[in-house]
């Protein structure tokens, strides 16, 4: 139990909590985030992830005891299991992060997130992810910005597919309530998110949440739609989106807005994105997660039209440095001893020499001089592939000791595919 120990505040603890107990926490976190929901649609919409996952891995602060005692304060974290370099491993999907703002900057997200990484420690997790709702709060607490992704949009009369973008006459595109073919979309999303650095494996009950539907959070736009394409072995795409209804003085100006889109195979994304850029009556379609490199910029006519818009997607943790560094996978080979210090996960603090090549890794503790001093976050910024080291050392904020010893870890630690999640959990 973490104690607030400074004698000018009221006393708060940080412990477990439990399913009764669940609506108090919704409450403080949905504040917090100004979710703006009545407490009971909430409660309805997150128990069955709860209901799944279990409840012993949300935390609360609380201030009082007995009758008196009241949740200020929270965090959780799923249990996923992430696509990273080096394979299928299970990642702490942290979320429900929420203070009750009369206690905000007491110290009470820093004492739930200390236990947070203790428990994810104690139970044997390497890693930590999350989305952030602003970049200022995690890097503290050991997260770096791993994934940035896309988000952009393309008027209707700049979406032309060039001709020679890969066709397949035997594929066919159905369009149906995601509900009719959730089958398929599962079926091709197994085989995306096997793969692809970033994304997790959909449980059902993320599939139920992703697929729900209520008319009051549709903003007014229409009941989500699937279109399916399909070759003659089954399913090899899908785009999950809605379309809105609107007029202008001089004609229709509808819009298209995809939420999700995937495919296996060449052939199925041109399939996808000619079905999304030919509905009638539209003048816009907009695409809310890409990742950095999907096709779609290289199979349009002109991809300055497509506007790429960043944002950074997940923030990784690695909880156990030694653990992690030791069964990722690697690019280049690389010898160097880093040291990390890291103020929330004690255990990770130190010098480590990497000994790593495209067949493995070893992760040893050593008392050698470092080649490259940094931050534990800096690791988990750089865990994914994406982010570069080189960037933190032209911004000063990692040291290196041997010259080049940053673009040799670079180098091992890069990916060619870009990382990509999509989806905020
Ligand atoms: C994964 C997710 O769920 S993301 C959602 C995160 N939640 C939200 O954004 C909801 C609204 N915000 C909140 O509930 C709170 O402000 C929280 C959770 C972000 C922070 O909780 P607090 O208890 O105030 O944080 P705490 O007091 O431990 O702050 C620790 C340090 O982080 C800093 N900090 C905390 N939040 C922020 C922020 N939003 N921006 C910049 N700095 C911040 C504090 O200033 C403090 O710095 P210091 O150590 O130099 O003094």
């Amino acid at each position: 139990m973490t104690q607030n120990t400074d004698a000018t505040r009221p006393a708060w603890t940080v412990r477990g909590t439990d399913r009764d107990e669940y609506p108090e926490v919704l409450r403080v976190v949905g504040e917090a985030l100004l979710i703006g929901e009545d407490l009971d649609a909430i409660t309805e919409r997150m128990r069955p992830l709860h209901d799944a996952a279990g409840y012993d891995r949300v935390l609360v602060a609380v201030e009082g005891e007995g009758p008196a005692e009241e949740v200020v304060g929270s965090t959780n974290h799923f249990p996923f299991e992430m696509a990273l370099p080096g394979g299928p491993r299970a990642v702490a999907g942290v979320t429900g992060v929420g203070v009750w703002p009369t206690h905000r900057r007491r110290g009470v997200l820093s004492a739930l997130m200390r236990r947070q990484l203790a428990d994810i420690h104690a139970s044997g997790g390497r890693y930590a992810a999350l989305w952030a709702s602003e970049g200022a709060i995690y890097g503290r607490f050991g997260y770096g910005p791993a994934v940035t992704e896309v988000e952009t949009s393309v008027q209707r009369q700049y979406a032309g597919l060039r001709p020679d973008a890969p066709r397949d006459p035997a594929l066919v595109v159905r369009l149906a309530d995601p509900g009719r073919v959730r089958d398929d979309l599962a079926r091709v999303h197994r085989e995306v998110a096997a793969a692809q650095i970033g994304q997790f494996r959909r449980e059902e009950h993320w599939w139920d949440k992703f697929l729900r539907d209520k008319p009051d959070a549709r903003d007014g736009r229409s009941p989500r739609l699937a279109a399916v394409v399909s070759g003659p072995d089954g399913p090899l795409g899908y785009a999950l989106y809605r379309t809105l209804n609107k007029w202008e003085d001089d004609g229709s100006g509808g819009e298209v807005h995809v939420e999700e889109v995937a495919a296996t195979a060449p052939a199925a994304w041109t399939a996808l994105y000619e079905h999304l850029f030919n509905r009638d009556l539209t003048s816009r379609i907009s695409f809310a997660f890409l990742a950095q490199d999907n096709p779609l910029r290289h199979l349009v006519v002109d991809r300055d039209r497509v506007v790429p818009k960043l944002y950074t997607s997940l923030w990784m943790r690695l909880v156990d440095v030694r653990g992690a560094l030791s069964e990722r996978s690697y690019a280049a080979p690389v010898e160097a001893v880093v040291e990390v210090s890291d103020r929330y996960a004690p255990w990770n603090a130190g010098r480590w020499r990497i000994g790593a090549d495209r067949g493995g890794a070893r992760v040893e503790p050593t008392q050698d001089a470092p080649d490259v001093s940094l931050d534990v976050s800096h690791l988990g910024a750089a865990h994914l592939g994406q982010t570069s080291l080189t960037g933190y050392l032209r911004a000063g904020l990692i040291t290196e000791h041997v010259p080049g010893a940053v673009a040799g870890l670079d180098a091992a630690l890069h990916r060619v595919d870009a990382p990509f999640c999509g989806r905020i959990f």
